[in-house]
């Protein structure tokens, strides 16, 4: 947590929630004082003590109001940091159906974070001076009497220790249903066509209905318990409460202690039974914020090689490749396959044979469980490569941001891209700053996998991967795309199923998976 902190702010809004917490003190020394200037009867003195206790006033309220924007600047701040960093971690490594998670992640558990954490532990460190200062006044009356209530106090605080697991327990069970939460109403919503299409909206209601009662379920189970260990403690605090007074009464009536004294410890003492109490929720609240603490905490830095200089590759050989996403069932089994530059590779296979698991190999994303992987005739080295697959990676900015991805690229650069990759008819009707709208909506499917190439021919990789990239273009299109890639110098592996004659030729070697085994078909 601490870094995301900023240290000064930090270290300035504990003061300030400090002084904040003098509030109460200073009001009870003002109590007890009123009693004494109504004995004195001295008039100039009361004028110059009600003056002396307006500025002080008015001052607790000028320290309030720092103290709210100084934690406003807090949480600003922490929430800056943590997004951040988050965007350079191993946060980011996720697998796209995990995506609903993540952002869920960042909306309701970092807000949970700030509301039931960051707030609740400055409100905490307030109190506690609160307790102190007020303990001070209340002292200065009646140590014994003090001594009677505070303990008191104490023990009440005690009740809310053996309710946090529970609230650490069902917080993170009301996360965990958030999350499913989240993934089905973005699955819902971005599916509504199909949903609607085939009269399937109840079923999807009835079973939004079960996901969002197990969601809103668990929050309140949470809120409950966390209400039901408030309960307990006020059901001590009041049936007790008259417990210390009876024995300030006595000492007033054996006289031990004055009246105003007894005044002043009990008022004192009622605020510091309050801010204990103020203190068991904050601690109850930020125990229900710990499971996301902990979740937050899990996310290490991690380094990606941001400069990806381009590497040239010349060979690329698979040495007796297997791998399995479980230990007993292998994927692939002793496969061998080699790559030169400038080749261009089919890869044809079955469903569910291990084609993209192959290129998730190639490429370095996966390990493999026993053979090599020799880049250039080196081991462990990795290769920079683009992709154009199924699914486009287009971002939500202009032609030319998705393009460049924010690089500086010369204009002669760019405009010789375009054109190699057939995006030129686009550009010169929208322009390179038309705004591409999220997944490309705007776009057509043709247009975005140029968008992807012109991407890879800007960025001179040359090494180009192509997963069923153009599986869902019409045939013109798909073979338009086919032949401006398979006669450039790329090296090229590219799975598909519907390569038409006329295109296969381009090809300069065709390999089937099957039975986990690679067979060269030429
Ligand atoms: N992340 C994963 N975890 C576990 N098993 C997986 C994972 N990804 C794929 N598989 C399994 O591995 C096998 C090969 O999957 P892969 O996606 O490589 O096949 P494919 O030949 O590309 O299929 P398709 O042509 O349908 O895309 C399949 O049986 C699949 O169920």
């Amino acid at each position: 947590m601490k870094k995301f902190i900023n240290k000064k702010y930090f270290t300035l809004s504990i003061l300030l929630a400090c002084l904040s917490g003098l509030e109460l003190p200073f009001g009870t020394w003002s109590y007890s004082e009123i009693f004494a200037l109504i004995t004195e009867k001295n008039i100039p003195n009361t004028i110059k003590m009600i003056t002396i206790i307006t500025a002080a006033q008015v001052l607790l309220v000028v320290i309030k109001y720092l103290n709210t924007r100084m934690l406003n600047r807090n949480i600003a701040c922490f929430n800056q940091n943590v997004r951040e960093y988050l965007m350079k971690s191993n946060f980011i490594e996720i697998s796209e159906n995990k995506v609903s998670k993540q952002i869920s992640f960042l909306s309701n558990d970092l807000n949970l974070i700030e509301e039931n954490y960051f707030k609740q532990l400055f409100q905490l460190i307030s109190m506690s001076v609160t307790i102190v200062g007020t303990s001070i006044v209340a002292v200065g009356n009646s140590f014994l009497l003090t001594l009677v209530f505070i303990s008191f106090a104490i023990f009440s605080s005690i009740i809310p220790k053996f309710f946090s697991k529970k609230t650490a327990q069902q917080s993170n069970n009301w996360s965990t249903s958030t999350g499913t939460y989240i993934t089905f109403m973005s699955d819902f919503l971005k599916n509504i066509r199909t949903v609607l299409n085939y009269n399937a909206l109840d079923t999807f209601i009835k079973k939004g209905q079960k996901i969002i009662t197990q969601s809103t379920e668990n929050k309140r189970l949470r809120d409950n318990t966390i209400a039901k260990s408030n309960f307990w403690v006020n059901i001590f605090v009041y049936s007790f409460s008259f417990l210390p007074i009876g024995v300030g009464i006595i000492m007033v009536i054996k006289g031990m202690l004055t009246l105003a004294s007894f005044v002043a410890v009990q008022y004192s003492s009622t605020w510091i039974i309050n801010s204990f109490y103020s203190i068991n929720s904050c601690r109850n609240q930020m125990s229900s914020a710990k499971p996301m603490i902990d979740k937050l905490n899990s996310f290490k830095p991690e380094k990606f090689n941001t400069d990806v200089s381009n590497s040239n590759l010349d060979t690329l050989i698979l040495n007796n490749i297997s791998f399995g996403y479980k230990a007993e069932e292998l994927v692939l089994d002793k496969v061998n396959l080699e790559i030169k530059k400038g080749d261009k590779l089919l890869l044809t296979g079955k469903s569910g044979q291990g084609k993209s698991t192959l290129l998730n190999l190639l490429t370095g994303r996966l390990k493999p469980t026993n053979g090599n992987i020799l880049i250039n005739g080196l081991s462990n080295k990795s290769f920079t490569f683009s992709e154009v697959q199924q699914t486009s990676q287009i971002f939500n900015d202009t032609l030319l941001f998705n393009l460049t991805l924010g690089k500086k690229f010369s204009d002669s650069k760019i405009a010789e891209a375009i054109k190699k990759a057939g995006l030129l008819p686009y550009v010169k009707r929208y322009g390179l700053n038309a705004i591409i709208e999220e997944n490309g909506k705007n776009l057509s499917g043709g247009e975005k996998k140029r968008i992807e190439l012109a991407r890879a021919f800007l960025y001179e990789r040359d090494f180009l991967i192509v997963d069923e990239g153009t599986a869902s273009l019409d045939p013109t299109t798909a073979n338009q795309i086919h032949e401006m890639f398979l006669n450039s110098p790329l090296t090229v592996v590219e799975i598909d199923h519907h390569i038409p004659p006329k295109i296969m030729h381009l090809f300069d070697h065709h390999y089937e998976l099957h039975n986990q085994q690679l067979e060269r078909i030429f």
